[in-house]
């Protein structure tokens, strides 16, 4: 051995290895990732999820130290998505600032090799070394499907192991084959055009000849997911079940949660006034009862709804569902020529608009990702949720129906599919000034059902559990104790007639914007919380809390919120105030993805534009509709 492969040698031995996980879509990568890592990376039955690289390491049981790269699925290494260019360009070096990966780990899903194996031989092309992991071998054995690993891995020319990503120990395996590697000689992938070279063709027939060589199958399994889907995917049942499906979430998000929020509302409002009595009068006692307890605490209680409203999408998302209801939709969302990836990227946000614009990444057509991103803010958040729900338990009569439909769910139901119904029609409008051309078919792999995992479950409500109360720590604390110092200082002059907020900083503003917000039937204390709800959405239910707190004479603690409202509303502003949070341009955070992801100030700036232009006229419409109606 010559001097300088020695010094290679030493110093590549002194280097932590870095494998990269890649896969199609869908067939396991994080949860792999997860397994080996001990991280919480997101997994979901749906393809897409993973939209950005994700770095870890573990530890080889021979005491050696990795890297490794969870990174977005692809189908193909000749990239078709903005995610599946990152893929290609990391695995083949080309990615600026991010060395080649040592090794690849190859991951397949074994229910369906024959999609699956086209990735592998392509990257087998680029020379790097590999090992393949048969993915989901568990769900493979159910079906009846039998792979000869043996004669894969001979076929293949590369180590071949079965794994179960999902069940403790299933990648035991892998770490085997990795121990097994040699990481000792550097080795450069080679460039992409070797993967050119070979025609699309010839890869296909060599997949067919390795699929007949290696695999079985058993024909007598039923395939039960089949079964279900000729239920759910049918075109007349299939979207009356996703309607009643989405009908029933909302109603449990209002009669669920009931129990739990009461609990919550007591425990804060026992505290408050708990620490209010033991405290002397003055502006601390101020800041803490009525800008924190009665601030904060008015967002806290809306935690119940937020994870029943979870628990549903969680479910629904780790049995499978979702990307049915994607295909149910995918003709309502082609009529508005919005492409069927676009259901993903909508779907998340739902929980919250950030995620939504960013999975928009793996929409392959500019155009459709643009009107995508510009939509997604219309699907109504989790942060709206609070604001809804307070002023429908305010002015919206909790009444049972005909056939038991609560009425205050009804109306929650309403306004989300208003959210959505308007997204379609903004969706068109866009489509059609952009003179958009033919449409593209929605080429969606149908994941098998499974039962949900529990843990899966438990930990989706734990991370939306965590986001909302460190939001509620952070940024919402921060904000409440702002509006409370700017509603309470300066005080009241000598001889007033207003309560003290009137005089304040915050009145003062509040009556500024009133001037605007007037026709809209929004009266200087709405404007007071409409300003910091733009930073949050739920803070504009804090600042309600402080500003009816300080307002209300006499009280000493905040009793609670919405009966206040009721006093002070009039019906025409409390639906006019929906319509405006259905369609009001979302928090700044959102806006400044907007401008990341879109390279570009100018639509962030349109967003906002039309959103504000929408909530007002919508606003505007329903104020006076109410009031005419209403008779007052
Ligand atoms: N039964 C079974 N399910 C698995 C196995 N591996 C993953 N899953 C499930 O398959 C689904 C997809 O897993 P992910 O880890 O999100 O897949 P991914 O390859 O990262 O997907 P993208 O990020 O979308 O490319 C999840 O519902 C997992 O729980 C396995 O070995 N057996
Ligand atoms: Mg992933």
């Amino acid at each position: 051995m010559g001097a300088v492969e020695q010094q290679v040698q030493a110093a590549t031995a002194h280097k932590t290895p870095l494998i990269a996980l890649l896969g199609n879509p869908n067939c396991g990568k994080t949860a792999l990732f997860n397994r080996l890592t001990g991280a919480r990376q997101k997994v979901a039955n749906y393809a897409g999820v993973t939209i950005e690289r994700k770095e870890g390491s573990f530890i080889l049981p021979g005491g050696r130290a990795m890297r490794v790269l969870d990174l977005p699925g692809a189908y193909s290494l000749s990239a078709h998505t903005p995610d599946e260019a990152i893929t290609r360009d990391v695995v083949a070096g080309l990615r600026a600032g991010e060395q080649a990966p040592d090794a690849v780990v190859c991951v397949v899903n074994a229910t369906n090799l024959r999609l699956n194996l086209r990735l592998v031989l392509e990257i087998q092309r680029l020379g790097l070394p590999m090992v393949l992991a048969l993915n989901m071998v568990d769900v493979a054995r159910k079906r009846g499907i039998e792979i000869d690993t043996a004669k894969l891995s001979q076929e293949l020319g590369m180590p071949v192991v079965e794994t179960v990503a999902v069940q403790a120990g299933g990648e035991k395996t892998l770490l085997g084959a990795l121990e097994a590697l040699s990481f000792d000689t550097l080795v450069k992938p080679r460039p992409l055009s070797a993967i050119d070279a070979v025609p699309v063709e010839q890869t296909q027939r060599e997949v067919r000849r390795i699929i007949e060589a290696c695999v079985s199958f058993d024909k007598d399994t039923g395939n039960l997911s089949e079964q279900i889907d000729q239920v759910v995917l049918h075109p007349v049942a299939g979207p009356v079940i996703l309607a009643l499906l989405m009908f029933l979430i909302f109603q449990a998000v209002f009669s669920w949660a009931a129990a739990p929020m009461d609990l919550i509302k007591e425990g804060v409002e026992g505290l408050g006034s708990w620490i209010g009595a033991s405290m002397a009068e003055g502006p601390l006692r101020g800041l803490i009862v009525d800008g924190i307890f009665g601030g904060v605490g008015s967002v806290l209680v809306f935690l119940p709804q937020i994870l029943i409203l979870f628990f549903f999408i969680l479910v629904l998302e780790d049995c499978g569902y979702l990307p049915r209801a994607a295909f149910l939709l995918d003709r309502m969302m082609g009529s508005v020529g919005l492409s069927g990836r676009a259901f993903i990227p909508l779907l998340s946000s739902f929980a919250c608009a950030i995620p939504g614009v960013m999975a928009a990444r793996t929409i392959q057509n500019p155009r459709d990702r643009l009107v995508t991103i510009m939509i997604a803010p219309l699907m109504t958040c989790s942060a709206r949720l609070p604001v809804y729900a307070l002023v429908i338990a305010a002015f919206i009569p909790s009444r049972k129906l005909a056939g038991g439909i609560d009425l205050q769910g009804l109306v929650l139901f309403l306004l989300y599919a208003a959210g959505i119904v308007s997204a379609m029609a903004v969706a068109w409008f866009f489509k059609r000034t952009a003179r958009a051309k033919g449409q593209h078919p929605l080429m969606l792999e149908l994941p098998a059902y499974h039962w949900p995992h529990l843990h899966n479950l438990f930990l989706g409500l734990w991370e939306r559990a965590k986001i909302f109360l460190t939001r509620v720590g952070t940024v919402i604390l921060t904000l409440m104790v702002l509006v409370w110092f700017l509603s309470s200082f300066p005080g009241a002059p000598e001889g007033a007639t207003h309560p003290p907020i009137y005089y304040s900083v915050a009145g003062m503003l509040g009556r500024a914007l009133a001037v605007i917000f007037e026709p809209i039937g929004f009266g200087w204390q709405i404007c007071i919380a409409l300003v910091p709800g733009m930073a949050a959405r739920e803070v504009a239910v804090g600042a309600l809390g402080t500003v009816y707190a300080l307002s209300s004479s006499g009280d000493d603690v905040a009793t609670s919120l919405a009966p206040l409202l009721a006093q002070s509303w009039s019906m025409a502003t409390a639906l006019s105030l929906l319509a405006w949070y259905v369609f009001a341009p979302q928090c700044l955070s959102t806006l400044s993805v907007v401008r990341r992801e879109t390279g570009s100030i100018r639509w962030a700036l349109v967003m906002a534009g039309y959103m504000f232009a929408l909530a007002y006229a919508a606003s505007f419409i329903t104020y006076h509709v109410a009031r005419y109606a209403l008779g007052s």
